[in-house]
């Protein structure tokens, strides 16, 4: 950070400011220059002390797992939106806390001088990230994905993981070898210092669900006293992990999860309208777009919320009907779209208040043959029931019956297979209007999403800070 304009946030005792005693509070306000992606974390939520978790640990350490890629976002949403179709592809590297690698060989693309700097082992930001351990102990770790693509597989050499909590409900434990995250969940596991103490370990982070080239980011769980930086006796590509197109793997996970007894949120009986949005890739005017029931979704230039509380009737189409299911009788999931034409919108779809509504994600054929992705689909302002997965297309009349009605997890992200579907309730009691897309960064941007608005005329009256663009410049 340049601090141009601001030198005397700087940040140096003795120098531009004050030292900050403690109890203080320091507010730094500057133009972050360096940083076009943005800045991300993790935000840690604690119960209070009246409510105590059903788990003990010694430890809490947070993990947080993402993707590099070395092009700026400019220059990939630029391609996406281009004709011919610039894809993306895959990352340069995954990252552990922010950590990661590359295969400089892999990477023609990146630019000699980025190269010089990141290819260099030495370079202080190849090193890897450390978790050290009390043998013997107990470590809460806090997972959480905010990939812009990958979905991963973690995993500790040697060491069981025992998932007790998942998007922040807790779960009944369960033990994996591999633990499946997507990009926008969280999950917190068990990990007990409990192997052989005179050594170190690998931890990995590795994509699954695409046929990726990405090395997988390397961090150590190292035991105490060895040294931090002895490097763990065996190959750096020891951990298994499943093969990248084991769907079956990964929905076992997903099917391992339920709701911890004790802390079940009981499931409203009915709903009141059920919801199925066929997932596809298609194409608008000759651009590659992905979309919801035929419809690729776009940003309005004016933010919905204000909008529909001022009532600026053509900021948006207001008149859209919001398609509540396709074709599902004539439409071959596995076969590419017959007719890839989609349209876009800006359009939503609107919920009685605190009605129930159900959620059937179906997946299908992207515009390759024999190809269907893994989209984790994320919705805000609300956590939903997940009722069910399945493979192959949805049956409307059947697949409901198989539905967990007795301890289904709440969630706030889930996973749809390739050619398979997942099954969603929620309870429409947020007043306000809220997103639900893919957490796929380039599928969103590519229209993977649709807004859901309920309860607008209890939205009491908004700052001002939230306006300032479209019509609301004024
Ligand atoms: O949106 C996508 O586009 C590419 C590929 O389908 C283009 O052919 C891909 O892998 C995606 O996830």
């Amino acid at each position: 950070m340049f601090q141009i304009g601001t030198p005397w946030f700087d940040g140096v005792e003795g120098v531009t400011q004050c030292p900050i005693l403690p109890g203080e509070v320091f507010i730094y306000q500057f133009v972050v220059d360096r940083r076009e992606s943005g800045l991300i974390g993790m935000i840690q939520v604690s119960p209070p002390a009246t409510e105590p978790e059903p788990f003990t640990y010694d430890y809490d350490r947070n993990f947080l797992l993402t993707d590099w890629y070395h092009k700026s976002m400019s220059e990939k949403a630029t391609g996406l939106a281009s004709i011919p179709f610039k894809w993306v592809g895959e990352p340069q590297s995954l990252m552990i806390q922010g950590r990661g690698r590359f295969n400089c060989s892999n990477n023609l693309t990146t630019p000699p001088s980025l190269v010089s700097g990141v290819c260099n082992v030495s370079n202080a930001d190849c090193s890897r990230f450390i978790l050290t351990v009390i043998p013997g102990k107990t470590y809460r770790l806090r997972i959480g994905s905010l990939t812009a693509l990958s979905a991963l597989s973690f995993q500790i050499e040697g060491h069981n993981l025992t998932v007790v909590e998942a998007d922040g409900h807790y779960v009944e434990p369960f033990t994996v070898k591999n633990l499946f995250v997507y990009s926008g969940e969280t999950y917190s596991v068990l990990l007990k210092a409990d192997q052989n103490p005179r050594r170190n370990y690998w931890i990995t982070s590795s994509i699954v669900s695409r046929p990726a080239t990405t090395p997988p980011a390397t961090a150590v769980l190292n035991y105490y006293p060895n040294h931090p930086r002895r490097r763990p006796p065996t190959s750096e590509s020891s951990n298994i992990v499943p093969e990248w197109n084991d769907t079956r793997s990964r929905l076992a996970q997903s099917l391992a999860i339920k709701a911890r007894r004790g802390f079940i949120h009981a499931l409203p009986e009915n709903s009141d309208k059920v919801i199925v949005l066929l997932n596809t890739q298609n194409e608008v005017n000759g651009y590659r777009r992905w979309s919801v029931n035929n419809v690729s979704y776009h940003h309005p230039k004016t933010p919905y919320l204000i909008a529909l509380k001022q009532n600026l009737t053509n900021a948006f189409d207001w008149r859209f009907t919001a398609p509540e299911n396709y074709d599902s009788r004539n439409y071959d999931i596995f076969a590419k779209p017959l007719n890839a034409n989609a349209t876009t919108s800006d359009g939503i779809y609107r919920l009685r208040f605190n009605s129930t509504v159900d959620v059937i994600l179906q997946n299908a054929n992207t515009m390759n043959a024999n190809n269907s992705e893994t989209h984790p689909w994320h919705l805000h302002g609300h956590d939903f029931w997940v009722l069910g997965y399945g493979e192959g297309k949805f049956n409307e009349s059947e697949d409901p019956k198989r539905y967990n009605r007795v301890d289904p997890i709440k969630k706030n992200t889930v996973a749809v297979q390739p050619f398979g579907w997942t099954a969603l309730r929620f309870r429409a009691d947020n007043p306000g209007v809220w997103s639900f897309h893919c957490h796929i960064e380039s599928h969103f941007f590519m229209g993977m999403g649709i807004v859901f608005e309920s309860g607008i005329d209890k939205v009491s009256s908004l700052p001002s800070s939230i306006m300032g663009c479209g019509q609301t410049k004024r």
